[in-house]
């Protein structure tokens, strides 16, 4: 039997924290484990560490996940638990999404300082995101709006909103949610008229391919829908190369043995835009995603992506 606690590596951002004792909790109840068979091992990343400037300018997803995965690879950690929307679409060798969570709400969420939503700010009004999606999904609804690069913490990008830097900014529902940060909401975007980044709302658990007592351990917590929705949006995305300079959206639906995705790629501008949808078996459900990225790339043709990379 295990006697040694269980490592789960996580960021230790409010949002990552949360995130790791909702893992935690889920695998205590399901094993009725008690809390000192795990250790929530913080690690910091250099996207935590670097701030100020945009994920496509200092590198893409990849930052946020290095150091948990030298570790996991290496045997210091037995799993890391992340926000699956931050994993890039190719994991090191020897490393899988083993399970996810429960999924939270997909949407985005609109916290507006001058009006509540964003068809209704000033003309010229500013808002705050460093998301290529959301940008180009602000312009597209209101090409009049200035958008800045608004990254960092949730509590930051507040401040920044209440100090009157911007206008209003957009926030994933499902982590506002998790902070308990949900009464500063004023306005949730429809994910078919705004749709959310591949994975958004849920969170994944990576562990080593092979490693037969931590896939034993984590079989109990999966949620099949989260893992065959989540797998189809992350194969829409790997088919398009989800390169950080491509705006994408994209979500999938269950319901009952089926699988709808719909999924989106836009110019940064709003102006042009390539949308698709697709259904099938959710066995197939990341063949799906595949399909539709590579459907989307053929009537897209190559110039689409390169015009203003
Ligand atoms: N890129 C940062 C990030 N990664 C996951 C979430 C929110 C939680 C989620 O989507 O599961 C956020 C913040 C945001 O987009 O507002």
């Amino acid at each position: 039997m295990q006697t040694k606690p269980f490592r789960i590596g996580t960021r230790g951002s409010p949002l990552a924290l949360a995130q790791a004792h909702e893992a935690r909790d889920r695998l205590m109840a399901a094993h009725g484990l008690p809390e000192e068979m795990f250790e929530i091992v913080v690690l910091s990343t250099k996207g935590d560490r670097i701030t100020d400037r945009s994920l496509a300018e200092i590198g893409g997803k990849g930052l946020f996940t290095e150091e948990l995965e030298q570790q996991l690879a290496s045997g210091d950690l037995d799993i890391a638990v992340h926000s699956a929307k931050d994993m890039p679409t190719r994991l090191p060798e020897g490393l899988c999404l083993s399970a996810y969570l429960p999924r939270e709400d997909i949407r985005d969420a609109v916290i507006g300082r001058t009006a509540p939503k964003l068809i209704d700010l000033p003309h010229g009004a500013t808002v705050g995101s460093s998301s290529l999606r959301r940008q180009a999904l602000i312009r597209r609804m209101r090409p009049d709006i200035k958008v800045i690069t608004f990254r960092g913490l949730v509590d930051t990008r507040l401040r920044k909103l209440q100090e009157g830097q911007v206008d209003a900014t957009l926030l994933a529902l499902a982590g506002l949610k998790r902070l308990g940060k949900v009464d500063v909401i004023t306005d949730i975007l429809a994910a078919e008229t705004f749709p959310p980044a591949p994975a958004q709302g849920a969170i994944c658990i990576e562990s080593r391919i092979g490693d037969a007592r931590i896939d034993a351990l984590l079989a109990p917590i999966n949620d099949t829908a989260t893992f065959d929705t989540v797998s189809c949006e992350r194969a829409f995305l790997a088919a398009l190369d989800g390169s950080c300079r491509t705006p994408i959206g994209g979500y999938a639906i269950c319901e009952g043995d089926q699988v709808r995705f719909s999924g989106l790629i836009i110019t940064p501008d709003g102006r042009n835009q390539h949308a698709v949808s697709i259904d099938g078996h959710r066995r197939d459900a990341a063949a799906l995603g595949t399909r539709a990225g590579q459907e989307i790339r053929a009537r897209a043709g190559s110039s689409f992506f390169d015009d203003w990379s």
